[in-house]
């Protein structure tokens, strides 16, 4: 039992580490159009078959020359013997005293080291002439220079964002080899739940978790599956559960989760699987559950509409992608924030408040919280761009002390 503050709940760093042992990478690769690829992860480590780019090229739109034409003083009187475009041949080797007149990206004529820019320069015709103090072998891009052939670009667990898939395409690949998309099962309990657009009856309320869920596993690149609203009824979830369980790699709920004589989601998952741990020292979000059914991991999320938000970011993301063979935790790292504001907080738990942080009065970063804290306020989540995150041994935060924040922009 615990004492009620949380004194024996599971620390979130422990949680953390239970979730590591007990989920793996999925099995099974696919092959996928490069274009169709965002969000996956990469399945094998990308190894360059060619130099990128192909050819030493023209950084500017000017004239390349040989380096040791340049002169030390006053200027050097070049003759243009040639003009070379992006998506041309290199053409024929410069021999001493000739340059090219030569666009960015085009490739450098044999013989030129040098590209100098057509605003230094003073042309007339074919004489081109270029003041003292152009450093040789300015300009000029190598090739292999961004890739070079045989080099690992990316390796594997990396998830492909927009740069990543850039980079494949600049190698022309069609197809990119990526772990199969992970199944993720979700629903939400709770009798008083009702759907968009149906009348609400006395005491009942929208449910909301579904949307932020739904949506955060579309984000995250899992192939979700909506189980819907779930009554509050042990049989009726089991058998939700155990059916999913069949064809998805992992499960996640919402609601019921905690003590009360409707909250099923324990007792069932003692009974169709096994519980792995079940309360964990965070605020929101303390009776958060963790086991499996069959071959699928169970996420229990506590109902509360920022604990279901706040856990399933903090610890189901970070699990669901190492499940999806993802490298790392995938959360933004912890930076310093002064609190403009006092925080109450009691020691305990960590906390994840939410919080909106910006440019204080000295130019450094400030934070400041998004109104009321209960895990019952989703909207203090929708303002926030950060959570603060508070260690769990701390106390009350007074104004201008130093916190821990964690942006986030674009995570969920
Ligand atoms: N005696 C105790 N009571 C509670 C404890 C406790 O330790 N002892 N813990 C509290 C904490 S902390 C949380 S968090 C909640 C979590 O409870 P449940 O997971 O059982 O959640 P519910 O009771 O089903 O719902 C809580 C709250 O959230 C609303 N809700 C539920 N689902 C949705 C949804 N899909 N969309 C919108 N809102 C939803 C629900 O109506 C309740 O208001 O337990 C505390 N109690
Ligand atoms: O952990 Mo509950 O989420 O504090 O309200």
């Amino acid at each position: 039992m615990t004492d009620g503050k949380g004194a024996s709940d599971l620390p979130v760093a422990a949680a953390r580490q239970r979730l590591r042992e007990a989920v793996a990478p999925v099995a099974g690769t696919d092959r996928v159009a490069v274009g169709a690829a965002l969000g996956r992860v990469l399945a094998e480590p990308l190894i360059a078959d060619l130099d990128v780019p192909g050819h030493d090229n023209a950084a500017m739109d000017g004239y390349a020359v040989r380096g040791a034409d340049l002169a030390a003083a006053g200027e050097a009187r070049l003759r243009r013997v040639a003009t070379v475009e992006a998506g041309e041949a290199p053409g024929r080797a410069l021999g001493a005293g000739e340059c090219a007149r030569i666009m960015t990206g085009a490739p450098l004529p044999p013989g030129a080291d040098t590209v100098v820019m057509q605003e230094r320069v003073a042309v007339d015709g074919e004489a081109v002439r270029i003041p003292a103090g152009e450093a040789p072998g300015a300009n000029v891009r190598p090739a292999g220079g961004d890739i070079a052939a045989g080099a690992t670009v990316l390796e594997a667990g990396t998830r492909l964002g927009p740069a990543e898939l850039g980079v494949i395409g600049s190698l022309g690949r069609v197809e990119v080899p990526v772990r199969r998309r992970l199944r993720v099962a979700f629903l939400a309990t709770g009798d008083e739940l009702r759907g968009a657009g149906e009348p609400l009856g006395p005491g009942q309320i929208y449910d909301s978790n579904r949307y932020t869920l739904h949506a955060a596993l579309a984000r995250l690149g899992v192939e979700a599956r909506d189980l819907g609203r779930i009554p509050d009824e042990p049989e009726a979830l089991a058998a939700a559960l155990r059916e999913a369980a069949g064809d998805c790699d992992a499960l996640i709920s919402s609601g019921g989760v905690s003590v009360g004589d409707a909250d099923h989601v324990k007792p069932v998952l003692e009974r169709e699987g096994q519980i792995d741990f079940w309360r964990v020292a965070l605020r929101p979000g303390r009776p958060l559950a963790f086991g499996r059914i069959g071959g699928a991991a169970f996420f229990g999320l506590p109902g509360n509409p920022v604990s279901t938000a706040a856990t399933y970011y903090q610890l189901v993301q970070p699990a669901l992608r190492r499940m999806m063979g993802a490298s790392g935790d995938g959360l933004p790292p912890l930076l310093e924030a002064r609190a403009a504001e006092p925080l109450a907080k009691r020691p305990g738990r960590t906390e994840y408040q939410r919080g909106v942080v910006g440019p204080g009065a000295d130019g450094r970063p400030e934070v400041r919280p998004t109104g009321t804290q209960s895990s019952g306020v989703l909207t203090s989540m929708a303002r926030a761009n950060c959570l603060v995150v508070l260690e769990a041994e701390r106390g009350e935060v007074a104004p201008g002390e130093t916190v821990a924040v964690q942006p986030l922009e674009g995570v969920l």
